[in-house]
């Protein structure tokens, strides 16, 4: 480089130096504002609650609305996702369980909604989130709900039956997969694919026309896939990105796929009520899931929807489950915008709680961010 190329290099390269130091400033001084936000919540007596899904969600919103630019928004909204996220963990480090073990997309999930100075312990069964969280070794939980090509996660669903914890948030992730395998593999030679049954039917099609002679076989989860082939010289596994890093295998192919928006609904469990994240200048986007039984009558169907189509609520999801019990004859989960507060909701869960068998509210949360 020419010493004249290199002045205004030197120029620009000392105001990023400049910008640095005051943007290090500033983190600093909010991560102070932080901890006195925590003495507060400590000194109002109880047990005292530091993270705040739905404030959460009122400064990510906040910052997408006023970033001009040139970053986008989802990219701002991430750097201050992890500013949060530090400043939570000097008010009290959070540990949150998910579907193990590491390197599943439920991890990546739940690094992507708490970011990454939460502490996330694997768990080996959707119900073992549950009962660390219900039993208090774990104060949050996060566990896959429904995929957009392979439909919903039964059993966490069952599991929200007899639980007394609420949901207190989303996260929706963008699932790609890619074959991997380990660095010794004789790629010519492979002729074994593991992967989860999901994952395995996600990339169906690509599988039947790339490498139709394989032998698909199905593990517990894909960072087990990918565990597996570390040591194999002769099978490939589909996971993700983490799984991937976190055993050092090779990407063969990326994106593999069918549905190239093939994406995933993680919930957050927890022990609290979360507040609706709307503010005096914006209505805020929540949503509440509940859980109804009905006997199994003509029209009971009808009967429970009618009251949100009287009062213009959005259905956002609704699943039918075989009832465990003569009660339950028919279990619904229904998913709809608006806070339990809202007073339009109450009027509606009045209503279907009128005629219901048993109506339980699973949560209101703010709408996933990110
Ligand atoms: O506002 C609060 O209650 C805070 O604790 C501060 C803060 C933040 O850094 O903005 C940190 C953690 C909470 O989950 C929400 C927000």
């Amino acid at each position: 480089m020419s010493e004249q190329d290199k002045k205004p290099l030197d120029g620009l390269r000392d105001r990023i130096d400049q910008l640095d130091t005051s943007i290090l400033k500033l983190i600093s001084e909010r991560a102070e504002v932080a901890k006195q936000v925590a003495t507060v919540k400590q000194a109002s007596g109880g047990d005292a609650v530091f993270y705040r899904p739905e404030r959460e969600a009122q400064v990510l919103r906040k910052i997408m609305d006023k970033n001009d630019g040139p970053l986008d928004d989802e990219e701002m909204a991430r750097l201050f996702r992890e500013i949060m996220s530090a400043c939570l963990a000097l008010e009290q480090p959070v540990r949150v369980a998910f579907l193990g073990p590491e390197g599943t997309f439920t991890q990546q999930a739940a690094l992507k909604h708490f970011g990454k100075s939460a502490v996330t312990v694997p768990m080996a069964a959707i119900d073992e989130v549950f009962r660390e969280v219900e039993a208090g070794a774990m104060q949050y939980g996060v566990v896959p709900v429904e995929n957009s090509s392979e439909g919903v996660v039964n059993h966490t669903l069952d599991s929200f039956v007899n639980s007394s914890l609420q949901i207190c948030g989303e996260v929706v992730l963008r699932i790609h997969h890619h074959l991997m395998c380990a660095e010794q593999t004789r790629r010519d030679k492979i002729t074994r694919v593991y992967s989860h049954a999901q994952s395995l039917a996600q990339c169906r099609k690509w599988l039947d026309s790339h490498w139709p002679m394989v032998e698909k076989v199905a593990v517990t989860s894909n960072a087990e896939a990918a565990r597996r082939v570390k040591s194999e010289w002769n099978s490939a596994a589909i996971a993700g990105d983490m799984a991937m890093e976190l055993y050092g295998l090779e990407k063969i192919a990326e994106k593999i796929e069918d549905e190239p928006d093939n994406s995933t609904r993680f919930l957050i469990i927890g022990n609290q009520q979360v507040p609706s994240s709307g503010t005096s200048n914006n209505k805020g986007a929540d949503k509440t899931s509940i859980v109804v039984s009905m006997r199994n009558k003509p029209g009971s169907l009808h009967r429970l929807l009618a009251p949100f189509h009287c009062y213009d609520i959005d259905l956002t999801r609704i699943e039918t489950r075989p009832s465990r019990s003569g009660v339950w004859n028919y279990v619904f989960f229904i998913d709809f915008t608006g806070h339990r507060d809202d007073p339009k909701v109450q009027y509606v869960l009045r209503e279907v709680e009128s005629f219901a068998s048993e109506l339980k509210i699973l949560g209101s949360y703010p709408k996933g961010v990110l």
